[in-house]
C-alpha cells in the first residue's frame, strides 16, 4: 500500500507560494491539531500527559469527514461509482452521513441517508439542509438491522446505488492508517505512549492503531465503549447515549487482535466530561470526546502510566448536539429565561 505522510489539509495551502486558495472543500481534509489538556491534568493531579486531537477542524467538523473521503475516493478509484450516475446510499449516526453529504455534493452524487427515526435531530436537520434525502425507520422495530434492511430495499428499487457502508468496507480504517495515524505520529514526534479512542465502526482505532503500532509496537492501544452496551468487553447491547459509538455490535473492520483494553464508560461520565472540556479547556466538543476524556483519566490515574503520553480523538464539535440531553439544562435555562420577556 503507498505510504502517506498524512494528508495536509490547511497547512499545504499555506505553505505553498503565492495564492492561498482551496480549488474544491475536499481537499481540507486531513490535518487537525494536537492540544494537551494541561488544566485537567493539574487540577486532578495527573502526571501523565493527555493530548486530544481536534476533529472539530475538519471541514464539516468531524472526525468522519476522513473516512467519507476515503469510502468514495476507493470506490471511484476501483471504478464502482461515477458522478451523476450513482446513488450513494447508507446507514449514518449522522456524522459519516454528514461527511459523505458535503464530499457527494462536491463532486455531484445524490446521497440518501438511512437514520433511526426520533433521534439525533441535529444531525437529520444538517443531513437536509445539505440536499440530502433522509429516509428514517423506526429503531423500534428491528434495530440497526431494520436500518440495513431498508438500505437494501433501496437497492432493489433503483438502480445504480452504491452502499457506504462504514462496518465493513477497509477503505473507512485505511482513512486513519494513511492519515489520521501519520498525523499523530508526525505531531507527537513518535513519543506518543498510549492511543485511547471510542469504537463506532471501529475505523478510527483500526487504522490509527495498526499505524502506531507499526511504527512502535510497544504503544499501547485502548478501546472505549459505552458501560450501558458494552459489547466489545462481553455485554449486551442496550441504549446509550453517547451519540456515534457503541452500535450495538462488533463491527467487521474492528480488529480486536491488536487492541490491549477496553475501558466502559457512562453516558454519564462521558456529558460530565464534554462540559469540563468547555468549561475548563474552552474545548467546545461532543459526547464522544467527553467519554475519551473520560477515558484517558481512568487510564492516566494508574501508577504505571505516570509521565506517559496519552493521546485520544476529540471526534466531533459540541454545536452537534444542541438538542440533545449534553445541552438540555442550559437549552432550558435559555427557554425559560427568554420567556419572562
Ligand atoms: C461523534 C463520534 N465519535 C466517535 C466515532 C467513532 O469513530 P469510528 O467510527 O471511527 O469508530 C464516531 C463515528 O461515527 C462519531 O460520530
Amino acid at each position: 500500500m503507498e505510504m502517506q505522510e498524512g494528508r495536509k489539509g490547511i497547512p499545504s495551502l499555506l505553505s505553498s507560494q503565492g495564492e492561498c486558495i482551496a480549488s474544491n472543500i475536499t481537499q481540507l481534509i486531513g490535518w487537525t491539531p494536537l492540544i494537551e489538556l494541561k488544566n485537567i491534568a493539574k487540577k486532578d493531579g495527573i502526571s501523565a500527559r493527555l493530548v486530544g486531537k481536534i476533529e472539530p477542524y475538519q471541514p464539516l467538523s468531524s472526525v468522519k469527514d476522513r473516512s467519507a473521503l476515503r469510502l468514495i475516493e476507493d470506490a471511484e478509484e476501483r471504478g464502482l461509482i461515477s458522478p451523476g450516475i450513482t446513488t450513494l446510499a447508507g446507514v449514518t449516526s449522522g456524522n459519516l452521513g454528514i461527511g459523505v453529504a458535503f464530499v457527494a455534493a462536491q463532486k455531484g452524487y445524490k446521497f440518501i441517508a438511512v437514520m433511526p427515526a426520533k433521534l439525533l435531530i441535529d444531525k437529520q436537520i444538517l443531513l437536509r439542509y445539505l440536499g440530502v434525502e433522509v429516509i428514517l425507520v423506526d429503531p423500534a422495530l428491528n434495530g440497526f438491522k431494520g436500518l440495513l434492511d431498508r438500505v437494501e430495499q433501496l437497492k432493489k428499487d433503483m438502480a445504480n446505488v452504491f452502499v457506504i457502508d462504514q462496518f465493513t468496507n477497509p477503505a473507512n480504517p485505511d482513512a486513519h492508517f494513511r492519515w489520521t495515524g501519520p498525523e499523530i505520529w508526525k505531531d507527537t514526534v513518535g513519543k506518543v505512549d498510549i492511543f485511547v479512542a471510542a469504537s463506532g465502526s471501529g475505523g478510527t482505532i483500526t487504522g490509527v492503531g495498526r499505524y502506531l503500532k507499526m511504527k512502535n509496537p510497544y504503544i499501547k492501544l485502548i478501546c472505549v465503549e459505552p458501560a450501558e452496551s458494552a459489547v466489545i468487553s462481553g455485554g449486551e447491547p442496550a441504549f446509550h447515549n453517547i451519540q456515534g459509538i457503541g452500535p450495538g455490535f462488533i463491527p467487521e473492520i474492528l480488529d480486536r487482535s491488536q487492541i490491549d483494553e477496553v475501558v466502559t464508560v457512562t453516558t454519564q461520565e462521558a456529558m460530565d466530561m464534554a462540559r469540563r472540556l468547555a468549561r475548563e479547556e474552552g474545548l467546545l466538543v461532543g459526547i464522544s470526546s467527553g467519554a475519551n476524556a473520560a477515558a484517558c483519566l481512568k487510564v492516566a490515574a494508574r501508577e504505571e502510566n505516570k509521565g506517559k503520553m496519552i493521546v485520544t480523538m476529540f471526534p466531533s464539535g459540541g454545536e452537534r448536539y444542541l438538542n440533545s440531553e449534553l445541552f438540555a439544562q442550559v437549552k432550558e435555562e435559555c427557554i425559560d429565561i427568554n420567556n419572562t420577556f
